[in-house]
């Protein structure tokens, strides 16, 4: 009888700490077994040959909107866990909007456990949302699984999720230190975005560079200093997302060596788009903060190369391609929000391992490792090693394609890597050790949806 259910045999295994050339055993979901520079005697059920590829723990996208219930013509839980599938992400972290009804309570976040459990291809978990109506059901949601809250400090683009005021920041992050959680924020502020984009609009200004220049980067800076200053004063674990340039990263580095407990994440388009691709692909590229200059580009990887950020995360945020059009010039129209999910660790390979000599290792803890300990999730999840799930993305690193709009698995064909030449080709992903990606095609699993 086979020991094992399957054997991944001779490919190349990257953690966060090394690259070992070896077999992967899995059993029941779990690695059971991992041989370093030799071959394993035992037998499986079934093999892969991973000769000359290499092996990655699945990645853990900790920001994503996938709209599921209530939105879905925007995206849902299949396609957006299908885009993730078939770019080696084999857990994310939900964000509480743009869902109608957003997670702000029990209820809500109930409605979303039950479309996940049902929709998507692989494991799920959830944020729940700080808005000033539901402080009241911040420990409800913790009760329920949340693994963490995420606030807007300017407003979501979204009608039934409101930014926080003062107050709520200060007497949620209270009852979040309470409860032992996290506070993830949208860090840009109101009165700097909000005013500037209403004289850019009066003078008739709206093109890419106005639309940037109304949210500038120390719109971002004024924000993360006076989140941070309220986690200070609670106690409260606090986390910037999508931070868009190293001069804000900086902020949250200083605050960390003063022993302020708090993370920060960028994001792939960050990292390999500029305000010139703003410029030229129109709506496709628009997020918020935008891109910036190139200069910011680099700056943040030398903020990756030196230990600075903590996490990599997409931010998927994705809308119907009419949300997207830029009309008569307009770029405050369009939606914000980029549909990136599928091509994180295209990205991270292309632009990080083969253009700026940036180690597997590396690319493995900011999308994998770090995530994984920061929500809770490791060992379990976010490395490669024995009692550890078996969600696991071989990739090819020698192959090199073109990305094309129909290789996109968005319930929209849209990206703002449509045309992009990556290197490295996700080639198998496993969940619990069955194979859910497959050369393009897909195989729906019982995930976990906690
Ligand atoms: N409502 C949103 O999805 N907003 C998102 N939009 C972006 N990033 O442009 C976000 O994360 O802020
Ligand atoms: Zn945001
Ligand atoms: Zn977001």
């Amino acid at each position: 009888m086979s020991k094992y259910d399957l054997i991944i045999r001779n490919g190349n295994i990257v953690t966060a700490e090394t690259i070992i050339q070896g077999d992967i055993a899995i059993k029941d979901g779990k690695i059971a077994e991992t041989s370093a520079g030799q071959s394993l005697k035992a037998i499986a059920k079934s093999e892969i040959n991973a000769d000359g590829l290499h092996i990655f723990p699945g990645l853990i996208d900790t920001h994503v909107h996938f709209n599921e219930p209530g939105r879905t013509e925007w995206e849902g839980l299949e396609t957006g866990s299908r885009s993730l599938a078939g770019g080696g992400v084999t857990t994310f972290i939900d964000m509480p909007l743009n869902s109608t009804p957003p997670a702000i309570n029990k209820k809500n976040l109930a409605l979303k456990k039950a479309a996940a459990e049902k929709n998507s291809l692989v494991h799920a978990r959830f944020w729940g949302g700080l808005v000033p109506e539901n402080i009241n059901d911040l420990k409800d949601l913790f009760e329920d699984g949340v693994l963490g809250f995420k606030a807007f400090m300017s407003p979501s683009g979204i009608t039934d999720f409101n930014h926080v005021d003062d107050v709520t920041i200060f007497k949620g992050m209270n009852e979040i230190a309470r409860l032992g959680s996290l506070l993830a924020v949208h860090a840009e502020s109101t009165v700097i975005c909000d005013q500037l984009a209403q004289e850019k609009i009066a003078e008739g200004k709206t093109s890419a560079r106005d639309f940037v220049e109304s949210r500038p980067i120390i719109s971002e800076i004024e924000a993360v200093r006076r989140i941070i200053s309220y986690a200070e004063a609670t106690g409260c674990k606090l986390h910037i997302v999508h931070a868009s340039s190293r001069k804000v990263v900086e902020v949250i580095n200083e605050a960390k060596l003063r022993g302020v407990d708090v993370t920060v994440e960028t994001c792939p388009h960050y990292l390999s788009l500029t305000i010139k691709d703003l410029e030229q692909k129109g709506g496709v590229a628009k997020c918020c903060p935008p891109l910036r200059e190139e200069n910011e580009v680099e700056g943040l990887w030398n903020a990756v190369a030196n230990g600075e950020i903590d996490v990599i995360a997409s931010d998927h945020s994705p809308a119907p391609p009419h949300m997207k059009e830029i009309q008569d010039g307009d770029y405050f129209k369009a939606w914000g929000g980029i549909s990136g999910a599928q091509s994180t660790l295209n990205v991270m390979l292309t632009e990080g391992y083969v253009k700026r000599a940036l180690p597997l290792e590396k690319i493995v803890q900011l999308t994998a490792t770090n995530p994984a300990k920061l929500f809770g999730l490791f060992p379990n999840k976010g490395t490669i090693s024995v009692g550890s799930d078996a969600d696991l993305a071989i990739v090819n690193l020698n192959e090199s394609f073109e990305l094309k709009r129909e290789d996109l698995f968005y319930r929209h064909q849209h990206s703002p890597y449509v045309g992009k030449t990556f290197n490295g080709k996700i080639i198998t992903t496993l969940i619990n050790g069955e194979l859910v990606f497959k050369n393009g095609d897909f195989k729906k699993r019982a995930q976990e949806t906690v």
